[in-house]
């Protein structure tokens, strides 16, 4: 069983144009020790699968359909003592912007003591810090979060995250916002501390490089689905979905000597209710009839024979090993 799981999961935000449907059965799972990337263009609906998985979804926004379960049981029945006991014990979060996430008022300790409980020794807090390589922990503990850089900022959010020894840890974008000179320690010790801790990690980020080298699994979101997951190593030699060729090939890094990259043309669709066909099918330059009148079935793949159930494709060419491309779509 899954530990973290949503299943054909709805989400729509209401805003003062109607509504927009952010999640539109969209369904991914998160196994225990598992490192999954999830990846897509800007509001494709990553950070909407993150927050709903713990059901913190801003006011606006309501489930309109499908289930999020956190090892094996359903949030959408838990009542509010449970949730909250929930997102306390058995979950971790690590944001984009760390300073912003930390209460601006409070010292470092005290904020560690909310977690922790109020009669936690110094040198329990101070060994928390050391575990994410702050080096001078006792004075970070004095600290306020103006005081710290980014980089010490988001080691704090991760020691936060993982103090009590969640099961699972959802991380948005946890580098985003740093400096490019930290970005990669920080995600090393994301990945590693949670590994140390024995807990899943689910992360959303942009960066295909850092999800391919850090990631068992991944799965790539478009329009509100998730339009294909595989282990990662599989899904970056062998993607099968047009849409995640495209990112791919769009990736800085992908080009080759005197080639340039390939950007994905076209925009990403808004959805405002239910849609009938694939959502990628106006930019997909393999689209045929199909893609715009049915929602496209999953699909697990074959590889030469062999069955490859965990890799998984939402879309009606699925089972063509590469789909003929047309004109690009502009
Ligand atoms: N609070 C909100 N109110 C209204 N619409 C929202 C809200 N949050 C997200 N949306 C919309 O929902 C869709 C999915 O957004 P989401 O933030 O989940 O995407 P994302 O893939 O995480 O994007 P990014 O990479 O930019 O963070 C987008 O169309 C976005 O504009």
């Amino acid at each position: 069983m899954p530990y973290l799981e949503a299943r054909d999961l709805v989400v729509e935000y209401a805003t003062r144009h109607g509504a927009v449907r952010a999640l539109d059965e969209a369904s991914l799972t998160v196994d225990a020790g598992e490192v999954v990337g999830v990846v897509g263009e800007s509001g494709s609906g990553k950070s909407t699968i993150g927050t709903a998985l713990a059901r913190l979804l801003p006011g606006n926004a309501r489930i309109a359909g499908g289930d999020v379960r956190v090892d094996g049981v359903s949030l959408l029945e838990m009542g509010d003592d449970e949730l909250r006991a929930l997102r306390r014990d058995r979950l971790g979060f690590v944001f984009q912007d760390p300073i912003g996430t930390l209460d601006p008022t409070a010292r470092i300790g005290r904020q560690l003591r909310w977690v922790l409980g109020k009669g936690t020794s110094d040198a329990t807090l101070a060994a928390q810090l050391e575990r994410v390589r702050l080096s001078d922990p006792e004075r970070v503990l004095r600290a306020f979060p103006h005081q710290l850089s980014g980089g010490m900022a988001q080691r704090v959010s991760i020691a936060l995250a993982l103090a009590r020894e969640p099961r699972a840890v959802i991380a948005d974008e946890p580098t985003a916002s740093l400096d490019a000179s930290v970005r990669g320690e920080i995600l090393e010790l994301l990945v590693g501390r949670t590994r140390e801790a024995g807990a899943a990690l689910m992360l959303m980020s942009h960066d295909l490089r850092a999800v391919r080298r850090w990631c068992t699994r991944v799965a790539v979101v478009y329009g509100g689905r998730v339009v294909e997951t595989a282990p990662a190593e599989r899904l970056f030699a062998a993607p099968r979905h047009p849409y995640t060729r495209a990112l791919l090939e769009a990736a800085p890094g992908a080009e080759r000597p005197g080639e340039r990259l390939r950007p994905i043309a076209g925009i990403p669709p808004v959805l405002r209710g239910e849609f009938g066909g694939c959502a990628f099918a106006a930019r997909c330059a393999c689209a045929v009839e199909a893609c715009t009148a049915q929602r496209p079935p999953l699909a697990r793949l074959d590889d030469d024979g062999a069955a490859q159930p965990d890799h998984e494709v939402l879309c009606h060419l699925a089972t063509v090993a590469t789909p003929p491309r047309k004109e690009r779509v502009a």
